[in-house]
């Protein structure tokens, strides 16, 4: 070959790559454009939000029109409030949805789970002459509500699969007949999607004025992109076409942009008027545990937690999959925990039955998968444990919620390991959001440097809550925030050796997130035997903890394959991966030793207590001795030995004192 033909292949083979570079670019810079795209949606539609409407009032500030005690309405509204409902006071936004939608106008809101979503149509409907339909998903929820109202002597009632022909005859003339004092009639979306004579009657019952108002509950199933998409949701969209005057209200507990601006499309109500209540619940713990890899350990744990902090009290322990909860329930069982599993492949009966023993207290934990979901309103539900990673953190929000209904302390502890997102990536990566989705409860699991409210607050862009909400030390971070010194690491040579592995695997054949792991890990342990090479020494779950930082950052992606038994997922370089390249740097967390603050918390000081008290059937004084350990280490705290508990004074309330009883007879 001559030299120049040399020099033209060579500047050939230089053009080939540069291409190629280029190609890598050009898809990046489009996965940024789509990533900065969605961001700028965002931004523009918070700032909507905050321009005021053509009304007068600012949009974010409806509350300062709505929550008038001056309408036609509002002293009927107090009165039925107190004799019907025996209530006191009105919850936030209740007052303001029930103003608004008595004016006729249509409405969505945004209540967290708990916070009485029910009465802001319950009590509507009473002041109205006329019928409320009521669209709802199970019929549970409608026979739970059905039994409440008929408690309270109102006129409610169901339409759906089981009920009998004559029931739904009686039903259909009573929507017809102007004497009739049915109040609130409850369908589910099949009734109405499915049954023409059903709206045949419905229409009847608007042309003679008597259907006054469409509300429309967990109305986040009309949207693809919520966590409980129901197909026949989607025909609620006639509704508004069909009965124009009607007005509409829309109830939900989720909250993401997303799906806010898919319901008001698919019903038709873009000029809703639009709650959205704080989503804290100032009353969870929430906190995240590591999971131990072998099961019998974690099991071992999981009982053991169950047993030491929530002795006879009630809770769930959510799972991945049915299978996982039913040997979860057996497992817990062998260890004298009353426990029973829950799922969508038993019988109706057999899970009303597994439901009722959870709510009279004759099982003591609920080992379900998400089939145990909407509707269960135990109040004093204790505790929630995700013994796997929830689909997204919109539905661990909602799995968590059903701790504490009461409003008294519950915990939400959620065992995290690395193996359990790409158990949850094989399900979810089919779905529009899945993936998305799934990150961002991962996203909240790794995120050890940010108090765990503020991170679903800004999920759910929950301004008021981020900014000024509290935690109370309420929350894992929070809590240990004294104890634990958070460092940045920067581990860009390791980021580095990552994406090489992934880039070309040594026997091209792709890698998996585990074998990568696993290969990053022994690399790290035995170059650092031969030189420092890698100063950092990451552990096994710091190295698991990178790698899931950049595939949050879109350096590394998942890609799925199908084989005939299931669905394999492999790890390859991500959009943004020639970006790395280019930077110098790449950080996580590390959880440092406690800093000297923290160590203070060693120094226990034991007290032994002598009191003298009246036994209660003899009324002599006997002798009891009790055992405090006691962190001391602030000073003056006054101790107060009342009754069973030993009292700090407010003030000290910090995270660094304990106060521990060790022993008492
Ligand atoms: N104004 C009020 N004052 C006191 N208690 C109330 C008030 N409004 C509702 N409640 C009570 O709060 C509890 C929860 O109400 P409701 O079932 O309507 O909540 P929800 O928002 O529909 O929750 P979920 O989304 O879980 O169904 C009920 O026990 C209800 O009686």
């Amino acid at each position: 070959m001559s030299i120049e033909e040399k020099d033209i292949n060579k500047e050939l083979k230089q053009i080939d790559k540069r291409l190629a570079q280029i190609r890598q670019e050009i898809s990046s810079l489009e996965s940024e454009r789509e990533i900065l795209l969605s961001r700028k949606k965002e931004c523009s539609d918070n700032l909507k939000n905050l321009i005021p409407s053509s009304s007068g009032g600012r949009k974010n500030d409806l509350t300062v029109d709505w929550n008038r005690t001056d309408f036609e309405w509002s002293e009927n509204a107090r009165k039925i409030l107190k004799e019907v409902f025996k209530l006191d006071t009105f919850r936030p936004l209740q007052l303001e949805t029930i103003n608004v939608t008595l004016s006729k106008m249509d409405c969505l809101v945004i209540m967290p789970t708990g916070g009485g979503k029910s009465l802001c149509f319950q009590l509507p409907a009473l002041i109205d002459t006329g019928v409320t339909l009521v669209v709802s998903p199970l019929v549970s929820l409608m026979e739970d509500q059905l039994w409440m109202l008929k408690s309270l002597n109102i006129n409610a009632d169901t339409l759906n699969g089981s009920s009998t022909k004559d029931h739904v005859k009686t039903i259909h003339s009573e929507m017809l007949d102007k004497n009739s004092n049915l109040k609130i009639l409850y369908v589910t979306p099949e009734k109405l999607a499915k049954s023409k004579i059903f709206m045949n009657k419905l229409q009847k019952m608007y042309e003679i004025g008597r259907f006054r108002r469409l509300v429309v509950d967990e109305v986040h199933c009309c949207s693809t992109y919520g966590h409980d998409f129901r197909p026949d949701y989607k025909f609620l969209g006639v509704m508004k076409q069909v009965f124009p005057d009607i007005c509409v209200l829309g109830l939900t507990a989720t909250a993401t942009q997303s799906v806010i601006d898919d319901i008001k499309k698919i019903l038709s109500i873009q000029k809703c008027i639009l709650f959205k209540a704080s989503f804290n619940r100032p009353n969870i713990f929430y906190e995240i545990k590591q999971k131990p890899s072998n099961n019998e350990e974690f099991i071992n744990e999981l009982a053991a937690l169950i047993k030491k902090n929530f002795p006879r009290q009630s809770g769930i322990v959510y799972c991945f999959s049915q299978k996982e909860s039913e040997q979860v329930a057996q497992q817990l069982s062998s260890r004298n925990i009353r426990a029973d599993c829950y799922h969508a492949n038993m019988g109706p009966n057999e899970r009303s039955k597994v439901h009722d023993k959870w709510l009279k207290n004759q099982v003591h934990v609920i080992v379900a998968t998400i089939a145990f979901g909407m509707g269960i309103d135990k109040q004093d539900c204790r505790f929630v444990i995700h013994h796997s990673l929830s689909k997204s953190l919109e539905n661990f929000y909602q799995e968590s919620g059903r701790a504490g209904r009461d409003g008294e302390t519950a915990y939400s502890i959620l065992f995290f390991k690395f193996g359990d997102v790409f158990r949850q990536s094989t399900m979810v990566f089919t779905e529009q959001t899945g993936l998305e989705n799934l990150y961002s409860i991962v996203n909240y699991c790794i995120d050890k440097k940010t108090c765990k409210r503020k991170l679903i607050a800004r999920h759910f862009n929950d301004d008021v809550w981020e900014n000024k909400g509290e935690c109370n030390l309420m929350c894992d971070f929070c809590k240990n925030s004294n104890e634990n010194r958070i460092e940045k690491i920067d581990v860009y040579k390791e980021a580095c050796f990552v994406l090489s592995l992934v880039e070309k695997p040594k026997t091209d054949k792709k890698i998996t997130s585990n074998k990568l792991a696993e290969l990053v890990h022994s690399e790290i342990v035995s170059k650092n035997k031969k030189s420092d090479c890698y100063p950092n020494k990451l552990s096994q779950n710091e190295v698991e903890k990178l790698i899931l930082t950049m595939l949050m950052n879109n350096y590394l992606k998942e890609d799925f394959h199908f084989t005939p038994y299931n669905t394999i997922c492999y790890i390859v370089p991500g959009p943004l991966s020639v970006h790395l390249k280019n930077d110098s740097f790449f950080y996580i967390d590390r959880t440092g030793p406690p800093s000297d603050k923290a160590k203070k918390i060693e120094k226990i000081e034991k007290i032994e207590k002598i009191e003298k008290i009246e036994s209660d059937d003899t009324n002599e004084l006997k002798t009891r001795k009790r055992n405090w350990e006691i962190d001391l280490s602030l000073d003056s705290c006054e101790l107060d030995f009342d009754q069973n508990e030993c009292h700090l004074p407010k003030s000290k309330k910090s995270s660094v004192v304990e106060v521990v009883e060790i022993d008492s007879d």
